[in-house]
C-alpha cells in the first residue's frame, strides 16, 4: 500500500517545481485585472471549479463583488466586469462558450490554464499559466506522480490563496475586515 506521508511529501515537492515555473509578470497582471474590476465572475469545472470557488469566496471576503457563473443569483455581466475562467486543458467547450459571451458583453477576461496555447487562453486579455500536469495531459508542464489533474487543482488552490494575500495588501484590506465579511448566520 502507498505510504500516504511519503505521497504528501512528493506532492509538496511537485508543487515546489510548479512554483519555480510561475511567471511573476503574469501574476501581477492578473492581480491588477482583479483589483480594477467592478465585479468579478468566475467559472471552472470539476475539481478545478472547486479550487476556483474557494477563490470566489475569498474575493467576497476582500470586499469584491464576486459571482459564480452558474449560481441562480448571478447577474448580467458587462463592461467594467472581469470574467475569470480556469481551464486546465484549455479545451473545455462550455467554458469557451461562456468566455465568448462574456467578452461579447464587454467584460474583461482572464484565463488561468495549464496550456497557454488552448483555444480559450489564446483569446484572454490576461493569461496566467500554471505549468502543472492536468487531467488530459498538457505538454511542457511539471509532471506528477498523482492521478489525473491533482497537481493543477492543488496548484490553483495555493496560487489563488497567495494572490488573495497580495490583493489584500494591494487593496489595503485587513485580515479582521476579511473575517468580518464572513457569513454570520450558522
Ligand atoms: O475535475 C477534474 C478531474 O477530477 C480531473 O482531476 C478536472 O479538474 C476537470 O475535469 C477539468 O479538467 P481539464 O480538462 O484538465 O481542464
Amino acid at each position: 500500500m502507498t505510504n500516504v506521508v511519503e505521497g504528501f511529501g512528493q506532492a509538496v515537492a511537485e508543487l515546489g517545481r510548479v512554483t519555480g515555473r510561475l511567471d511573476e509578470k503574469q501574476i501581477t497582471g492578473f492581480i491588477e485585472a482583479v483589483a480594477r474590476a467592478k465585479r468579478i465572475f468566475l467559472i471552472g469545472v470539476g475539481r478545478e471549479g472547486l479550487s476556483t470557488r474557494a477563490f470566489t469566496m475569498r474575493l467576497m471576503h476582500l470586499g469584491k463583488e464576486a459571482h459564480w457563473i452558474w449560481d441562480d443569483t448571478t447577474p448580467a455581466i458587462g463592461s467594467g466586469d472581469l470574467l475569470i475562467a480556469t481551464s486546465g486543458s484549455g479545451q473545455i467547450g462550455h467554458i469557451d462558450y461562456v468566455f465568448d459571451q462574456a467578452a461579447a458583453a464587454g467584460a474583461d477576461t482572464a484565463v488561468v490554464t495549464g496550456d497557454p496555447s488552448g483555444r480559450t487562453a489564446r483569446k484572454a486579455k490576461t493569461l496566467l499559466w500554471v505549468p502543472a500536469a492536468v487531467y488530459k495531459g498538457n505538454a511542457d508542464v511539471v509532471a506528477s506522480s498523482q492521478p489525473m489533474g491533482n497537481l493543477f487543482e492543488q496548484s490553483l488552490l495555493i496560487l489563488f490563496d497567495q494572490i488573495v494575500i497580495a490583493l489584500a495588501q494591494r487593496l489595503g484590506v485587513s485580515k479582521d475586515s476579511m473575517s468580518a465579511r464572513h457569513r454570520n448566520v450558522e
